[in-house]
């Protein structure tokens, strides 16, 4: 594993950012060093990148084709998969509270009956697009699965699968997102992109003018008159329990470190970035801490894509540490709550909110 300290270059709200070796699993070594090092890892940061993954390239790549495929259409074909509420195609505007930021993306509930229905609305040939989302949130959420079965034996739990159960459950309500930011080039090209002023976003892209012809690649520039960067994808944490995210390999990805230093994260298009989640950190009694990140454009003539499956388990599932979790505060943090609790709360709140605040007990 790989973990440089964090040289402390940007605090959230100042100018620079923090060199930092991204904690690295090699999922293919022995069991109970990667499950070590994945508690470790969850424990310093809520934040490591996974090799030796098992999900198979080719399941990678069918769909980011697909992706590409439907960005790649007029907006007004996009807009037929329905405006994101919550889910469907969005273009710049992020939950239902008034956050922006500069991308479109679509949102889909991750189970084969939904995938199926909604792909008639995303592709002129919806049986290969829901075949082959089907296929990645398979893998991704096997990943998943493994990844929680891991943390429950670095953790010393007797039920190994008490975590994975939660999101392999029929009934599970995880979703996949898939992100598109423009290409981004600064004014004057002096863009540093260790700058951090949360500038004003601007709002020059339209994705109805762009010409895409090959892919993503070639996409016109929208100067960003009088800013030397863009917000992608504003602050905030995941509330379910765990992320993974694949992203093509374009930057602009930071993760927020304990005190409070922006990190950029190397893009690395072959393996799986995961974060824990608001849900995890409940469920660990603070033990892991889910991770603050944003994303930032970055100077770049191709667009930034991304997929995330966010693992959360049914609606009726109670979030609750279980008591052989042990840290070093014995009474419980935070009462307990039913994931469909804790989703009107996300769904009321801003992006940047810290929603597990409003389920601490009253003596915390
Ligand atoms: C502003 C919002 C969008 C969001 C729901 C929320 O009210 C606050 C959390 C947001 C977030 C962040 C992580 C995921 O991208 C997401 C799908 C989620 O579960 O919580 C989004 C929500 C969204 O875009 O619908
Ligand atoms: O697009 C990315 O790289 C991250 C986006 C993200 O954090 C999210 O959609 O929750
Ligand atoms: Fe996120």
């Amino acid at each position: 594993m790989v973990v440089a300290t964090p040289t402390p270059l940007l605090r959230r709200g100042t100018k620079k950012t923090a060199a930092f070796g991204v904690p690295t699993i090699d999922l293919s070594e022995d069991k109970s060093i990667a499950s070590e090092m994945i508690v470790k890892a969850c424990e310093d940061y809520g934040f490591f990148k996974v090799v030796n993954h098992g999900v198979p390239k080719k399941v990678i790549a069918r769909m980011e084709r697909e992706a590409v495929d439907f960005f790649s259409h007029p907006i007004a074909q996009k807009g037929r998969a329905g405006p994101a509420a919550p889910f469907g195609y969005g273009c710049k505007n992020i939950g239902f509270n008034g956050d922006k930021g500069d991308l479109e993306y679509i949102l889909l509930e991750a189970n084969p009956v939904s995938l199926s229905q909604r792909a008639k609305t995303m592709s002129n040939d919806p049986s290969t697009f829901s075949a082959v989302t089907n296929d990645y949130v398979s893998a991704v959420r096997k990943l998943a699965c493994d990844i929680l079965e891991l943390v429950a034996d670095g953790l010393w739990m007797e039920n190994k699968s008490i975590f994975s159960k939660l999101i392999s459950n029929s009934q599970n309500d995880s979703c996949l997102r898939v992100n598109h930011y423009p290409p981004f080039i600064a004014p004057n090209n002096n863009f540093n992109h260790n700058d951090n002023d949360d500038e004003e976003l601007n709002n020059h892209w339209d994705p109805s003018s762009e010409l895409v012809e090959e892919g993503l690649h070639i996409s016109p520039l929208i100067p960003a008159v009088g800013s030397k960067s863009r917000v992608g994808f504003g602050e905030h944490t995941d509330p379910q329990i765990l992320t993974i995210l694949r992203s093509n390999d374009v930057s602009g990805l930071q993760i927020c470190s304990h005190d409070g230093f922006w990190i950029p994260v190397p893009p690395d298009p072959n393996e799986f970035f995961v974060f824990v989640g608001d849900s995890f950190q409940a469920l660990t009694n603070g033990r892991f801490t889910s991770v603050r990140h944003r994303v930032v454009a970055i100077n770049s003539w191709k667009s930034r894509m991304s997929m995330m499956y966010f693992a959360a388990p049914p609606l009726d599932a109670w979030i609750t540490a279980p008591p052989q979790i042990n840290n070093s505060i014995s009474s419980n943090i935070y009462r307990p709550f039913t994931w469909g609790n804790f989703k009107q709360i996300v769904y009321s709140l801003r992006l940047a909110d810290s929603r597990l605040d409003y389920f601490k007990n009253h003596a915390q």
